[in-house]
């Protein structure tokens, strides 16, 4: 029996320097800081963007927390209502002293009942890293326990929060950030993540997909129309080298009936899951970087659904956000600039931002009586925010299209390509350039 995930909570992203991603996401990606945790033993600081929560948590090893450098795996309280002085230690999440890499690690999943469904997954051979824990303050009680991902680092926290009504979770107090700008939501409407795309070991995605499926009930869909259910969507001319599987998950109630997550204005909420893996024959790439340099498979980037592609980038790159821009030859490409003025945008404005624009969609939304104007996606991606070539975010603006688009996923991995081999390029000549002053 899978166990039935209600909603995702927050992704957890461990870092070396909390100030310097608190800063990037509060004054570029323009999040709000609403909670933290901030004692001897761990700095955790709670961001928030609509229903887009991270939190960022400080690496061991790093500052000067107590916790810091002791070697412990995870601070474990199993207790029964943990009083809040004994708050400390929880970290609804675990620290890998030995993971010395910035890292997105932990995506956490709101549950309705935490003991039966960690319960369910030990049973089917889970390795829980925190087993069930209540914790409590003066807000109320959650209980969360910690369950690995067969992939790389990924962890999920499962939690029940039905019982508390403080600012977030037990042991964090309120932060007075900026009040809520109602001109800014308005020009930066990201409003949920929308997709957590992981990098892969070759011919791993197999097994990925069934311990999703198998444990949290997650379901394959199909990215293109040539997908073949073996081997997944496979992207192997023109010099891209990329095989991808993509699932998502559903709202299940406790028969185990699914339904689609939405918010009230009917927009959908959950989150579907992409995995990515590099096929050997065109050389090394972004998927084999990323598991280089994250010293094995993670999450490589999240993909911030926004209600306005256009205004938002706009305000992240004003704000100092770097993306990723597409070779100028794809905004000139034939009928592209059509395509693009059919679906009311302006060719220059997607150009000045990198966003890419994609009408050719997932199976499902193949609809012949459905003309493209009404079905596309718009796309733009970040450079990596740590300081490896690692995670980077996306914003993706969808309208009646629920997949991913071949093109799109081209035109990124091109341009993430060419910014990779000139970082390494670039990298080169400065081990060069030293070598020459070293010998002089
Ligand atoms: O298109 C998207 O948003 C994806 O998430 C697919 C994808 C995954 C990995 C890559 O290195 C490039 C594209
Ligand atoms: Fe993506």
């Amino acid at each position: 029996m899978a166990a039935y995930l209600s909603r995702l909570h927050h992704i957890s992203l461990h870092v070396c320097n909390v100030d310097k991603l608190a800063q990037d996401l509060v004054s570029k990606f323009q999040f709000r800081v609403f909670a933290a945790r901030l004692t001897a033993g761990a700095r955790q600081l709670a961001f928030r963007k609509g229903a887009a929560v991270f939190v960022v948590t400080e690496r061991p090893g790093c500052g000067g927390g107590a916790a810091a450098g002791q070697g412990q795996e995870h601070v474990q309280e199993n207790v029964e209502d943990a009083c809040p002085g004994r708050i400390g230690g929880v970290l609804y999440d675990v620290r890998r002293p030995h993971y010395s890499v910035d890292s997105a690690c932990n995506v956490c999943f709101e549950v309705e009942d935490v003991e039966r469904s960690s319960e369910s997954l030990r049973a089917r051979g889970c390795d829980f890293l925190v087993p069930p824990t209540r914790v409590r303050d003066d807000g109320g009680l959650v209980t969360y326990s910690v369950v690995k991902s067969v992939v790389g680092n990924v962890c999920h926290t499962l939690v029940d929060t039905s019982r508390y009504r403080g600012p977030f979770l037990p042991g964090f107090s309120a932060v007075a950030s900026a009040a809520e700008d109602d001109e800014e939501d308005a020009r930066c409407p990201v409003t949920h993540f929308d997709h957590v795309t992981y990098a892969c070991p070759r011919r791993s995605a197999a097994e990925v997909m069934r311990w999703y499926e198998g444990n949290f009930g997650f379901q394959r869909f199909f990215i293109g129309r040539n997908e073949d259910a073996e081997e997944g969507y496979v992207l192997d001319q023109d010099g891209i080298g990329l095989r991808l599987t993509a699932m998502e998950y559903w709202k299940c109630n406790e028969t185990g009936i699914r339904f689609p997550l939405k918010e009230k204005d009917g927009t959908e909420l959950d989150c579907k899951f992409v995995i990515a893996e590099s096929l050997p024959e065109q050389g090394r790439n972004q998927v084999d970087t990323f598991l280089e340099q994250h010293g094995g498979p993670g999450i490589q980037h999240i993909g911030l659904f926004t209600q306005d592609i256009v205004s938002t980038a706009e305000a992240m790159a004003n704000a100092g956000v770097q993306f990723f821009c597409p070779p100028a030859a794809y905004y000139t490409e034939v009928g592209r600039q059509q395509e693009i003025e059919e679906v009311g945008y302006d060719p220059k404005t997607l150009m000045q931002h990198g966003i890419l624009l994609d009408t050719d969609l997932r199976v499902e939304e193949q609809d012949p009586s459905a003309c493209s104007k009404s079905r596309y996606l718009l796309q733009v991606f970040t450079k990596p925010i740590f300081s490896k070539d690692t995670f980077f975010l996306e914003l993706i603006e969808r309208r009646g299209a629920t997949g991913f688009g071949e093109g799109n996923i081209r035109a990124l991995w091109r341009s993430v390509q060419s910014y990779m081999e000139k970082n390494e390029e670039d990298q080169e000549h400065a081990s060069v350039k030293s070598k020459q002053t070293g010998q002089h």
